[in-house]
């Protein structure tokens, strides 16, 4: 079995030139989204996919290029598809999503009142290891965003780390080499400026050299040309481009 996780976006949150940081996870027989960002229709439409092909989605946190594409994703599975699919969230934040982000759009009344009406939804605990396909297995782990906003990791398959949108965190990438065996780091990477809400380049680069060998590098600006040769071991993730696990 080939578990394979295909970038359907590589950039941050106002990148032009590349859609949304959001991907497939896919093991054969099961597909989970995860983010589902403004960009995310166009982005799989590009590829020859639509949200037809989603058995789950998964959200890191609510921000417009992790959740702004779910309007048009639960109004297709509701009226089109006619199905529900799961919605694999923190369990902090499946009321947020419903009452601050999708509600305006999607409620309808006597038909559509609250996320339940569109998902299954199945809330997560952090910290805990939810299987979610016969091959695929993901625990949430809070890092810090955005003052007073949740935001969580993933670490899936008890040894590959994907970063939701989060601020340089050395010592956790340091733990989870060190004494939980990952060995794959798909972490989001600002180019420029001070990391104020993200981790910048320069920070992943004082990262010890047996970390940067496994990092890889998504959710970044217009610019990421310019940077190449100049991530050290560290690798830019390719949008379109599918990589086994
Ligand atoms: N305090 C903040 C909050 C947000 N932002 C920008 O808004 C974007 C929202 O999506 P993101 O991918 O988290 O990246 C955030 C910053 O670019 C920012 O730069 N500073
Ligand atoms: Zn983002
Ligand atoms: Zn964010």
């Amino acid at each position: 079995m080939n578990l394979e996780l295909q970038m359907i976006g590589t950039g941050s949150a106002f990148a032009k030139s590349y859609f949304n940081n959001n991907a497939l996870l896919q093991d054969g027989e099961f597909t989970l989204l995860i983010d589902c960002g403004v960009t995310a229709p166009l982005a799989l439409h590009q590829l020859g996919k639509s949200f037809e092909d989603i058995d789950a989605v998964l959200i890191t946190h609510i921000h417009a290029d992790h959740v702004g594409g779910l309007e048009e994703l639960a109004f297709k599975m509701k009226f089109t598809y006619k199905r529900k699919i799961k919605l694999y969230i923190a369990e902090t934040l499946t009321q947020i999503l419903w009452d601050h982000s999708l509600k305006g759009g999607l409620y309808q009344a006597g038909e559509i009142a609250s996320l339940e009406d569109l998902f299954e939804v199945c809330p997560l605990v952090p910290g805990k290891p939810y299987e979610l396909s016969e091959h695929i297995r993901i625990e949430l782990i809070r890092t810090e965003h955005i003052p007073g906003k949740n935001s969580y990791s993933l670490y899936v398959n008890d040894h590959i780390f994907y970063s939701a949108d989060m601020i340089h965190h050395p010592e956790l990438l340091k733990h989870l080499v060190e004494d939980r065996g990952c060995s794959v780091i798909f972490h989001d990477c600002q180019l420029e400026g001070p990391g104020v809400v993200h981790t910048t380049l320069t920070e992943l680069m004082a990262l010890p050299e047996e970390i940067r060998r496994i990092v890889h590098l998504m959710h970044y600006g217009d610019n990421k040309d310019e940077f190449v040769g100049r991530t050290g071991e560290m690798v830019f993730m390719e949008q379109g481009r599918t990589y086994l696990l």
